[in-house]
């Protein structure tokens, strides 16, 4: 099969790598254009635009092929839009786009019902160390390119167990978006237990803690072995990794289709605010201080002390 890449990144390069050893053809194309080299170099045939990724796809397409297949590893957000506008004059009704970016559910709904082409929208979870291990891959959208862009998913995931299709438009981004709820939930709750381990009782060695949870222990996973990781190469206090966590657009999503659907999600939601909390002075709590004084006369810390 021969496939477009566009987005040449962390991700977008882990697929144009895994789709040519097992011996696909790529043509790839990024905005920059040391990352389309680098996919060069890899095998891939380069493109200078998404209409000249869309053009060598079409005239490299064997005799009977039906459509081209492309896959977007672009940032959510405008750059999909953006690249689906240019791909829009040349998209036929068999051709199949896949975006495997963490993109929100309804633009992928939107985006589908706007395209002449088969939309296929891609929950993709596993990280740069898909590289060697392949993704995990969630695929919404419609059943027959799902199926036609099968040879692509075995080769992109960990294998054919590793992705499978959600079902209609929407739902692929839908399931990654509460994977990565959860994703926030237990990262919060690993963070929890070891700060405990760490201000205790006890002088603990917390990357001896993580190896010996991960070798049999209930709590043991992925997360958990990059925990050991975490304290082996920044060291058991994590040095000088500040006190402050970024991102946050996933489980935002994840928290307010729970309120829509008005199932309760509090381990979601605190995650979710304990990240909000990082990032700012809370006036909140600096009115609680004052409130105290009012009531109680208790003293008030003030900032330089
Ligand atoms: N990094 C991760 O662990 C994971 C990332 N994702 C998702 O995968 C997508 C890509 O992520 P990364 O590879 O980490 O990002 P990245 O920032 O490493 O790479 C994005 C690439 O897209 C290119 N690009 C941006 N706008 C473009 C456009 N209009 N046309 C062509 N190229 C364009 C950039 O030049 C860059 O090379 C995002 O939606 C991200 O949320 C999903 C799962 C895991
Ligand atoms: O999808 C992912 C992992 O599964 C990406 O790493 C994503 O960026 C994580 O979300 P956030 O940036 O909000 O922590």
């Amino acid at each position: 099969m021969q496939l477009g890449v566009i987005g040449l990144g962390r991700m977008g390069q882990i697929v144009v790598d895994r789709v040519l050893d097992a011996g696909h053809d790529v043509v790839a194309f990024d905005l920059s254009a040391e990352a389309t080299a680098a996919a060069a170099e890899a095998g891939a045939e380069p493109a200078d635009s998404v209409a000249d990724l869309y053009e060598r796809l079409d005239a490299g397409a064997d005799e009977g092929d039906d459509g081209v297949r492309i896959w977007l590893m672009v940032p959510a957000g405008d750059a999909v839009d953006a690249t689906l506008d240019d791909l829009e004059p040349h998209l036929t009704s068999d051709d199949v786009v896949v975006d495997g970016g963490n993109s929100y559910f309804e633009d992928s709904v939107r985006r589908a019902e706007a395209t002449d082409a088969a939309y296929l929208d891609c929950g993709t979870s596993g990280g740069p160390a898909g590289a060697d291990l392949g993704f995990s891959l969630m695929v919404g959208g419609p059943e027959w390119a799902y199926e036609e862009l099968t040879p692509v998913f075995d080769a992109v995931a960990t294998g054919p167990a590793g992705h499978d299709r959600m079902g209609e438009a929407g739902s692929g981004h839908y399931v990654k978006m509460v994977h990565n709820g959860v994703e926030y939930a237990l990262m919060q709750a690993y963070g929890e237990g070891f700060e405990l381990l760490h201000e205790g009782r006890y002088d603990l060695d917390l990357e001896a803690v993580a190896r010996t949870w991960n070798n049999g222990a209930v709590i043991r996973s992925w997360l958990l072995e990059l925990c050991e990781e975490a304290f082996r190469e920044e060291g058991n206090d994590l040095g000088d990794v500040a006190d402050r966590v970024e991102g946050g657009s996933t489980g935002t999503w994840t928290v307010q289709e729970a309120l829509e659907q008005e199932v309760p999600v509090p381990l979601i939601y605190q995650a979710l605010a304990e990240r909000f909390d990082s990032r700012r002075e809370r006036f909140g709590r600096r009115l609680a201080s004052r409130l105290r004084y009012g009531f109680g006369r208790h003293e008030v810390p003030r900032k330089d002390e």
